[in-house]
């Protein structure tokens, strides 16, 4: 079932393209993140859907109901879309309790039972309710703003670098409370952000966009494991790339013989391992296929060691791993590969 169909959107500025024959399905509930480098689009995407901007060609569809389609838009406040963006955008002079029901009807009973309990959901003191947004914290007042799009009873929440502003531990109890707060009230929820882990952990649907195209859309997982080209493997994580020969279930590089996952290309490939998949075991009498460590970089739990491999014409492969029982500079080490490794479906 579908929520939100995105159907081929473009969105051109001046000579920019912003947007470029985008299409992407929304389920209802569903939590989605929309990742990418900067300029991607991404911002672009959130404004189409939320009517801040007309697609220049596509179509916008929810539950139902067209919302754009050539050259008509619906407008932004009858969409039934809520928005939170990077700053909040609370209004200063007014309290706690009126931006939360800024909107709602003056002076009826429902009003404040309203107030209470969407201040309840977002788990802020109700104590609160009478301060202005400077005697908040960053974290509050985003807790507020979310509170505030969730009054007007969204079909769908566009959350738009949301937490960004704030620090790291704070950013991930945030995003947490965020995810039970929406998924307790069964709002579908596109995210905006630039932060990988962010989105691995905060989606069950996440898009990648590069330069205005759609690179990729799938689970945080299938995106992970089985992204389309270096370039998304690299943006989701650190990643090993070599190239290999692939024969049947199984490919021959540098490391030896590795076991890949869905063989749709045989022959010369490139294959990508994530740092998590290689056990670095000191091994003075490994053979070949080994290698020798070259460079340590010790951060605390995890360390980089960088190993060059025997008999290959190879720039030193860079691990991340953990620091317990770390070998040194100058080591022989045999790398082991947990799982499958993952060949490019393209190139
Ligand atoms: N109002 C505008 N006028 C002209 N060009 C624009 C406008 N808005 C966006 N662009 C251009 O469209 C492209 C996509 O921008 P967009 O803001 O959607 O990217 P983004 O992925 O959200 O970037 P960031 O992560 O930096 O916020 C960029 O090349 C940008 O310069």
């Amino acid at each position: 079932m579908t929520l939100l169909t995105l159907d081929n959107l473009s969105k051109r500025y001046g000579s920019a393209v912003a947007l470029s024959d985008v299409s992407l399905s929304i389920a209802p509930g569903s939590r989605t993140a929309v990742v990418g480098p900067s300029g991607s689009g991404k911002t672009t995407l959130l404004r189409l859907i939320a009517g801040f901007e007309t697609p220049d060609a596509g179509r916008i569809v929810l539950k139902g109901e067209v919302l754009a389609q050539g050259g008509m838009a619906v407008p932004a406040h009858k969409r039934g879309i809520g928005i939170v963006a990077q700053d909040g955008a609370l209004f200063p002079h007014l309290s706690i309790a009126d931006n939360i029901a800024f909107g709602f009807e003056r002076g009826t009973p429902e009003r404040e039972a309203r107030i209470l309990e969407l201040i309840d959901m977002v788990e802020l003191d109700r104590g609160m309710l009478t301060r202005r947004p400077h005697q908040l914290s960053g974290g509050q007042q985003q807790r507020v703003a979310l509170a505030r799009a969730l009054g007007r009873r969204p079909r769908l929440m566009l959350l738009d670098e949301p937490f960004s502003a704030l620090d790291t531990g704070l950013r991930e109890n945030m995003r947490k409370a965020v995810s039970r707060v929406l998924e307790a009230a069964g709002i579908a929820t596109i995210l905006v952000t630039h932060d990988q882990a962010e989105a691995l952990s905060f989606a069950d649907q996440v898009a990648v966009l590069r330069a205005g195209k759609l690179v990729q859309a799938g689970t945080p997982r299938q995106l992970y494991l089985h992204p389309r080209d270096r370039e998304a493997a690299l943006f989701l994580g650190d990643a090993v790339l070599l190239p290999a020969i692939a024969r049947g279930n199984v490919a021959d590089c540098a490391l030896g013989r590795v076991a890949i996952a869905a063989p749709a290309r045989q022959g010369k490939v490139e294959i990508m391992i994530r740092p998590e998949q290689i056990r670095v075991v000191r091994d003075d009498a490994a053979p070949s296929p080994a290698g020798r460590v070259v460079e340590v970089e010790f951060s605390g739990a995890t360390s980089t060691l960088a190993v060059a491999l025997d008999g290959v014409a190879l720039p030193p492969i860079v691990i991340k791993t953990s620091s317990v029982a770390l070998p040194s500079a100058g080591d022989r080490v045999r790398l082991d590969i947990a799982g499958e490794v993952h060949i490019f479906g393209e190139g």
